[in-house]
């Protein structure tokens, strides 16, 4: 089974997308109990979104479904939001709380073992080797982590939630220059509603390779998927229409980090 598919590109910028992947082995998806197999924690569609907006720019991308094992979570198994309702490495239950798993085929610690070989140490690998030829060319790269997700979920949060919804881990994943012009293009899309850092600050990917003194400046982006899907709901279909009204604001952004990441470049990486 391939792990990731990788687009490489020259642009400062690299796209991540961990959680689109829909590929499960037979041995997992035997396990999965009905209400799992529906797959409705996927980032449905969000590399099609996405697809062409920033011209050579590197992706990265898993093809492997994070029930399999969740490539946005901390290998080590730590929680991503300790003493809140969150989905874990392998998650138990599915965004509602539900089990995902048939009775006694719950994933066991060889199970976690055995995924963190195959899938998910083998996407990070490939994601650090990105990082790090992007930075050996500018000096600095920008991972942009794509993430989509239905926009009421009372598991896990409140009420409705924002179009975009941008994470810099309270700030300490990017400079300061990224988040802003993340935040303004996201802020200036007429019709849809944004927020930095509220219920969705950024994942493992964002935590773990956010390291801006480096030059690894690294930005979350989750997305209603009332924003692109016809139904946030089986099959959770594409809607065209909305992505191609949608889809100028994500390459205004991806743009924007762009320049932010030359003009950083111009200045010898002086935050
Ligand atoms: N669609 C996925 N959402 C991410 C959110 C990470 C965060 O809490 O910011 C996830 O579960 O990994």
């Amino acid at each position: 089974m391939t792990v990731f598919k990788i687009q490489k590109g020259n642009s400062p910028v690299i796209l991540a997308f961990p959680h689109t992947g829909t590929d499960l082995p037979a041995e997992v998806w035997d396990r999965l109990n009905d209400n799992g197999r529906l797959l409705a924690d996927t980032d449905w569609h969000i590399h099609d979104l996405y697809a062409g907006l920033l011209q050579d720019a590197t992706t990265v991308r898993a093809t492997f479904h994070r029930y399999v094992i969740d490539a946005n979570r901390d290998p080590d198994g730590n929680s991503l939001y300790p003493g809140q309702n969150t989905t874990g490495l392998i998650p138990k239950t599915d965004f509602d709380g539900k089990s995902i798993w048939k009775e006694g085929a719950e994933p066991t610690h060889t199970d976690i073992a055995a995924r963190l070989d195959a899938f998910h140490s083998r996407y990070h690998t490939a994601l650090s080797a990105e990082i790090e030829r992007v930075k050996a060319i500018h000096g600095l790269a920008v991972l942009y982590d794509c993430h989509s997700i239905r926009s009421h979920i009372p598991f896990l949060f409140e009420g409705t939630l924002p179009d975009f919804n941008i994470g810099s881990n309270s700030g300490a994943s990017c400079a300061l220059e990224f988040e802003r012009v993340t935040a303004e293009v996201a802020g200036y899309a007429a019709g849809y509603t944004s927020i930095v850092n509220g219920r969705f600050t950024g994942g493992w990917t964002t935590r773990h390779y956010g390291k801006p003194a480096e030059g690894i400046h690294a930005i979350q982006m989750e997305l209603a998927q009332s924003t692109h899907l016809a139904a946030e709901a089986v099959p959770f279909a594409y809607d065209p229409e909305k992505a191609e009204k949608l889809r100028p604001h994500l390459k205004a952004i991806l743009e924007r980090l762009e320049t932010v990441a030359y003009e950083l470049k111009a200045m010898g990486n002086e935050r």
